[in-house]
């Protein structure tokens, strides 16, 4: 097994990862925190695949535990979903220092974890990640929240995790489309400034695909990556900002095609999103045009999506874009902020730039003669 610690002073933690980690949950619990009793919040297919396993391995560890579900999908990060969540956890008498075990996706994390910071002003949150997006990335830091029709995870808190467990062996079960969404922010590592990371990813995307020990390495690489960026900077004053990068585009996307899954999901929006980053860089004369090909060569190599264009029902415009655009939350004074690149592993943060050149580059991405359609299979 091994261990990347999430060094927050005292808020402090360590995220596991190995195959077989579910059947020791309630041990690893027990062993950092005072688990007497826990609420597991998952969706329903993650609940009819693992919640037995946990729920026995919390009875193993003598924790007494409820079970709230619910509907897989982004739509769940909702006010209507999380007032039910925040509702049943205080129904069922649970005290702050209990425990909420976020059993899922990053969907079901963001929501538990969310629910978890403001039940009682602040419960014990156990995040057991079960998606590879959440094992390599939404699982870690902090970040937790829902999505309003304004955009996406505009309401929210920084509200850091106990214990993170990684059971890699779940990943079987993981839907391939889901797994290449995830594959998503694991390249993300590479691109904002690890270009040996990135260039072993060419390497290895097939190994790290069909199982092989090179999914271990590339989700521990990622996790201590996140980890680092994490403990230098926890709520985005400066640095943490480089984990957005494919982000601004990504969210208007999933936004504008509102939330809806059979369009797009998450990683496939930071797909595009990260493709339009450095494309966009090319056009503000930051980055060569090799780069920005390489980037889209690998993304495109692991089926996911690069341009727009290829979104079901695309049609998106300009204006609609920029609309969702101006909701990130990295917006400062009214000033655009967005991820840009050098080159590979050379992403930086670019203030103010201009509106202008934004709405030109989407018009000119949107007149793009369509992309052939990703891989779509389930
Ligand atoms: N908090 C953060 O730092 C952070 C980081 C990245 C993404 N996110 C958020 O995470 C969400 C996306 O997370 P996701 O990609 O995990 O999506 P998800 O939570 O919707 O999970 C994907 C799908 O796979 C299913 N699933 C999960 N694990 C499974 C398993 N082991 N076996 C079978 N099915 C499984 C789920 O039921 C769901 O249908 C987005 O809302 C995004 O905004 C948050
Ligand atoms: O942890 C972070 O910081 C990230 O930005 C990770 C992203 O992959 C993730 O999608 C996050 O939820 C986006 O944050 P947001 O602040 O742009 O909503
Ligand atoms: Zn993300």
């Amino acid at each position: 097994m091994s261990s990347v610690h999430v060094e927050l002073g005292e808020r402090s933690y360590d995220v596991l990862v190995a195959a077989n980690l579910i059947p020791n949950l309630g041990r690893h619990m027990a062993a950092r925190m005072d688990a007497r009793r826990a609420a597991i919040i998952t969706d329903e297919n993650v609940g009819r695949l693992y919640l037995e396993p946990v729920r026995r391995a919390l009875s193993d560890a003598e924790i007494d535990c409820v079970e709230i579900i619910v509907a897989p999908g982004e739509a769940s990060k909702s006010f209507a979903t999380l007032e039910r969540v925040v509702r049943e956890l205080l129904a069922a008498r649970l005290e702050r220092s209990d425990i909420v075990v976020a059993l899922g996706g990053g969907v079901v994390g963001d929501l538990a974890g969310f629910a978890a910071a403001i039940t009682r002003r602040g419960m014990t949150l156990v995040q057991v990640a079960t998606s590879l997006l959440a094992q390599v990335d939404s699982s870690v830091g902090g970040k937790t929240g829902i999505n309003t029709p304004e955009g996406k995870n505009l309401v929210g808190a920084f509200f850091q995790p106990r214990l993170v467990l990684a059971d890699t062996g779940v990943l079987d079960t993981l839907p391939p489309r889901e797994f290449r969404a995830g594959y998503a922010e694991v390249a993300k590592y590479g691109l904002i400034d690890d270009a040996d990371f990135f260039a072993w990813l060419e390497e290895n995307q097939p190994d790290v695909f069909s199982g092989k020990d090179a999914r271990g390495e590339a989700i521990r690489r990622s996790v201590a990556a996140k980890a680092r960026v994490v403990a230098a900077d926890e709520r985005e004053a400066g640095v943490r900002a480089l984990l957005n990068l494919g982000h601004t585009f990504g969210h208007a996307l999933e936004a504008a095609c509102n939330y809806d899954a059979s369009r797009i999901i998450h990683g496939e929006g930071v797909a595009i999103g990260m493709a339009m980053a450095h494309r966009f860089s090319v056009q503000q004369g930051f980055c060569a045009p090799e780069a920005a090909e390489r980037v889209e060569r690998h993304l495109a190599a692991a089926g996911l999506p690069t341009h727009m264009n290829s979104i079901p029902g695309s049609g998106f415009s300009t204006s609609e874009l920029m609309d969702h655009i101006a909701q990130d939350k990295k917006v400062k004074a009214g000033r655009l902020t967005f991820i840009l690149s050098r080159g590979i592993g050379q992403a930086f943060i670019a203030e103010d730039i201009a509106p202008h050149s934004v709405e030109a580059f989407l018009t000119d991405e949107l007149a793009a003669k369509p992309a052939p359609a990703p891989q779509t299979g389930e």
